[in-house]
């Protein structure tokens, strides 16, 4: 590539910087050094040697579109709009997954040649570890709004550019994704992209808000702002709550009420998650009272974090049961497939292949990690299907001896080997008949009865030991599996032609740490553990929120087993945070960094008083009512508005408050 005068100058510069030398950053900005000096440190980018624009092809740019499916579907309106207002300008806009992969691309089409060549394109790709200092992958790396003008960027490649980009995190506060706006040209000075920051800033608020709605859609939610006529339009916080007001996930302004909650009214104990009755000092009929309050629906409400009023709305739940949540427009509602997912984009396209698969006899191969819940999906596409009625006799290859695997899958005739029983045995095969057999880790198979049992599948014949004729089956085949089988394939330890058989169809598990509808899992494994042991047991929010957080390597499994394990040993009739097996614990991420400080003074004078006189009084109610003049009943209304209370009752308030 021909270097230009400019660009040869900006390789200079950073080689400088790449082997140590002094190059007077002085004008360059903190959060630009800093990348600058990953890229050289911990990238080994050589600014020497600039990279040529990296663009997906066309299958992986698919499989990044399919793991931010619904946010794009969400995005669409807001990205169309930002487009129309940004385009005039000459502005491009990106919107790029988690890793910097240009997932959505709006443009004009006269550019089209020169917008390629510069990588602002579909599937081209923005990781700050590829293309170095950029407003996407800088912005995924710091979390943060940027704009990287023209020589901020570290490639030379890219130093014509102008770039704004803005983060649009998850419920939990994570990048999903970036928005940006993109030019070819621009003027020399930063200050002529002020504009953008606040602009691109607002539509990723916009998208954020728009996924949080979406993904909760089947809960209630709390709408608030302090502008009364804004909260019907573009409520700045939203929240969604059980039933009995606990907080499951909160949006960025959400988030920042309940640090600032947590800030001033630190919990007693670790892991307590303020309720919404907490935040909004209300009882939960008044919320859940919302929709019938006024004509407009709102009501003001008093924020104990600072004392401020909010006005707020509540969203009704789309479909209030669980049970009748099934996956968007599922064509027909079939219950055993349908629960097994909420509104997870891959489990939505897993469950409706399943949905036009279960009355075929085309074999189904399912992967996914272990625990993902490989054999449940195989009996609920059978307890689904035409052989409902049939037998689902499902084997473990890797659990079963190989010296007793073939006699178990196939049978034997009495006398066909030293030690098999005398009467002979039907094997597992001709017991599914007129079923589903299901072969799990079908990995483990041993070489030489893939052979036999590529011969049952194309012949619909099992031949039992020592016998002479062979047996008609009719049997569909399902079989999973957690390992590589192109790798298995590969080294020679699985036969390809069985494979193909296999793979009449693939329906891929996601891992549970992956999945979108993580709370729906974990509330239907509860809800049935529960059920089972006939308790009324509940789980508070601060253990949802620590399971909801934590990143489950034995997936489901795991869950259920953790789960099992806080049932059984739990005190009382809920669990928290503390009853949950050690490693889940960590992820609880609604602990404030301050929980030994006694809480704050409130903010107002009244409430100010108020605190010193019941401290002055050793916090004996009856005598400040006759200091003040006033009944008891007042004083706790009193102190109730200020958030204040006893200190022997703070464990116990919490506790409750949150239940
Ligand atoms: N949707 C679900 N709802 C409730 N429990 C589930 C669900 N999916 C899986 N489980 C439970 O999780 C555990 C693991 O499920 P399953 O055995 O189907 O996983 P798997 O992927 O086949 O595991 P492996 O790869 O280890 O064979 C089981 O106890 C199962 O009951």
């Amino acid at each position: 590539m021909e270097l230009r005068q400019e660009q040869r100058q900006h390789i200079d510069t950073l080689v400088r910087l790449s082997e140590g030398q002094a190059i007077g950053l002085g004008g360059c900005r903190e959060v630009i050094r800093r990348s600058w000096e990953r890229c050289v440190g911990e990238y080994r980018l050589d600014p020497g040697r600039p990279r040529p624009v990296r663009v997906l092809t066309q299958q992986a740019i698919n499989e990044h579109r399919e793991s931010v499916d619904e946010l794009l579907h969400v995005a669409r309106a807001g990205v169309d709009q930002l487009f129309a207002q940004v385009a005039p300008l000459g502005y491009v806009l990106l919107l790029t997954d988690r890793r910097g992969i240009t997932v959505e691309f709006r443009g004009q089409r006269e550019q089209d040649r020169a917008l390629r060549r510069a990588g602002l394109y579909l599937g081209a790709d923005w990781d700050e570890r590829y293309a170095g200092t950029c407003a996407v992958g800088t912005c995924i790396h710091d979390a943060h709004a940027i704009t990287c003008h023209q020589r901020e960027h570290f490639d030379a490649t890219h130093i014509d550019l102008t770039c704004t980009a803005a983060p649009i995190t998850d419920p939990q506060g994570q990048v999903i994704a970036v928005l940006d706006i993109s030019a070819l040209q621009s003027p020399r000075a930063l200050e002529s992209q002020n504009f953008g920051l606040p602009l691109v800033n607002l539509y990723a608020r916009m998208i954020e808000d728009a996924y949080f709605l979406h993904r909760y859609r089947d809960c209630l939610i709390l709408r608030f702002d302090t502008d009364r006529e804004f909260v019907h339009l573009n409520g700045r916080g939203l929240i969604a709550i059980e039933e009995d007001g606990s907080v499951i996930a909160a949006n960025g302004e959400g988030r920042a009420l309940i640090d600032a909650h947590l800030r001033r009214w630190p919990p007693w104990s670790a892991g307590r998650m303020p309720s919404a009755t907490q935040l909004f000092d209300s009882e939960i009929g008044d919320l859940l009272g919302l929709p019938a309050a006024n004509d407009d629906q709102l009501r003001a409400f008093r924020v104990r974090a600072n004392d401020m009023t909010c006005f707020m709305s509540l969203i009704e739940p789309r479909r209030r049961h669980i049970a009748s949540r099934s996956m968007p427009s599922s064509p027909t509602p079939i219950p055993v497939l349908d629960r097994l997912a909420s509104d997870d984009p891959a489990m939505y396209r897993v469950l409706k292949l399943a949905r036009r698969l279960r009355n075929e006899s085309v074999s189904v191969l399912i992967t996914g990690e272990t625990g993902t819940g490989k054999e449940v999906l195989a009996r609920a596409l059978h307890d689904s299907g035409s052989r409902a009625k049939g037998p689902f006799v499902a084997v473990n290859c890797a659990a079963i001896p190989e010296s007793l695997i073939e006699s178990e899958l196939f049978g034997y005739l009495p006398g066909a080997f030293t030690g098999g029983r005398s009467k002979g045995m039907r094997g597992l095969i001709q017991q599914a008949d007129g079923g589903t057999l299901f072969l799990d880790e079908i990995g483990d198979m041993p070489l030489s009865l893939q052979t036999r049992l590529l011969r049952v599948l194309a012949e619909r014949e099992v031949m039992p030991l020592g016998a002479e004729r062979a047996v008609r089956v009719d049997i569909r085949v399902i079989t999973a599996t957690h390992r590589d089988m192109t790798g298995l394939i590969a080294n020679g330890r699985f036969r390809e032609d069985l494979y193909y058989r296999l793979n009449g169809a693939q329906l891929r598990l996601p891992a549970l740490r992956e999945r979108a509808d993580k709370h729906y899992v974990i509330r239907s494994v509860y809800d049935s553990l529960v059920a089972d042991r006939g308790a009324d047991i509940r789980l508070r929010a601060d253990a949802m929120s620590a399971l909801l957080a934590y990143a489950w390597p034995g997936n489901i499994r795991q869950l259920k087993n953790a789960l099992s394990f806080a049932l059984a040993t739990v005190d009382g009739d809920e669990i928290t945070v503390h009853d949950l097996p050690e490693e889940c614990q960590g992820g609880f991420v609604g602990v404030p960094q301050i929980l030994e400080q006694a809480p704050q003074a409130p903010a107002t004078d009244e409430g100010r008083s108020l605190h010193a006189l019941l401290q002055e009084a050793s916090w004996n109610v009856s005598l400040v009512a006759r200091r003040l003049g006033v009944s008891r009943p007042t004083v706790y209304r009193r102190m109730r508005r200020y958030g204040l209370v006893p200190p022997n009752q703070r464990e116990t308030l919490s506790a409750q408050a949150v239940s």
